[in-house]
């Protein structure tokens, strides 16, 4: 099972557990995810999600190189890849308060995860890493925007064009993440805050986030639309298919 799905107090825990692929995010594993995300939804138990990952090194790997370099391999193109942003977009658009629990490393399409998230609590040993340049991608689940978004204009080119890895410290600082927390300790703060969040009306917290969600739609335009045409652009071209080469390579 790719992801644990706990109750634990006003909160529905979700653990991203895919060990052998450093929790790297396929198809499979989004599906499941929006699955969970809706039966929250439909709990009035439940007053949010907290999106975790199992291993103390890795919350994200990014995308999955092997489905990943198997879609190109057969030039299936970047459908497959793109549909996963529809299952993702139901952690932004759900109306209960979803609050990343980082206790790991998190790579490529694993920051476009956070991105989603409306809070983002790190482990202060972790590293975050848009690592889409170096797999000769653009993100493709809105990632680029919500950067723009978060960090501004400024930070954004740094981040994207270098894929450096930044500190937890450092992405607090630019505003990329809510709060870093020592090792150990991301879930039960996602925790603390959801039974915060609890105190007040699970109707009011949904009207808020129907707010934001249109708030973002009328600032947006069409800026996800075109961010997800540059990725199929350079899909499959000289660059990604330099980096899969290099990433089985080094597997053997
Ligand atoms: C729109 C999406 C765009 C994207 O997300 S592109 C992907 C961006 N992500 C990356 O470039 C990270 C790739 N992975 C790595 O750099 C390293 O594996 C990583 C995460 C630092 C872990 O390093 P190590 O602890 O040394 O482990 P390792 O490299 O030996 O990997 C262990 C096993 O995990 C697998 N793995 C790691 N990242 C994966 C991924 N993204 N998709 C699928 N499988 C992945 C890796 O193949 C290996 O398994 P195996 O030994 O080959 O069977």
């Amino acid at each position: 099972m790719s992801l644990r799905i706990e109750p634990t107090g006003d909160a529905l825990v979700l653990s991203i557990d895919r060990p052998k692929t450093r929790n790297a995010l396929d198809r499979d594993l989004t599906r499941r995810i929006a699955e969970a995300v809706r039966v929250a939804e439909a709990d009035p138990a439940v007053r949010g999600v907290v999106l975790t990952a199992t291993g103390e090194e890795t919350f994200v790997s990014g995308g999955d190189l092997h489905e990943i370099g198997r879609a190109v391999r057969e030039q299936a193109g970047p459908a497959g890849v793109l549909d996963m942003y529809e299952d993702l977009a139901a952690l932004e658009s759900s109306e209960l308060p979803v609050i990343a629990a980082v206790q790991g490393d998190v790579y490529g399409g694993g920051c476009e995860l956070l991105l989603l998230c409306d809070m983002v609590i790190v482990e202060a040993h972790v590293s975050l890493a848009f690592r889409h340049a170096r797999m000769g991608l653009s993100p493709a689940w809105g990632g680029l925007t919500r950067l723009v978004e978060r960090v501004g204009p400024i930070e954004a080119p740094r981040l994207l064009f270098s894929a450096e890895k930044i500190s937890a410290e450092e992405a607090a600082r630019i505003g990329l993440v809510n709060e870093v927390v020592p090792r150990g300790q991301a879930r039960e703060r996602a925790l603390g805050r959801i039974g915060r969040i609890a105190d007040g009306a699970r109707a009011v917290v949904a009207a808020q986030k129907r707010a934001l969600t249109a708030v973002r739609k009328a600032m947006r335009g069409d800026a996800i639309e075109r961010e997800r045409a540059i990725f199929a652009e350079v899909w499959g071209g000289p660059a990604h298919q330099a980096a899969l080469d290099a990433f089985f390579k080094r597997r053997g």
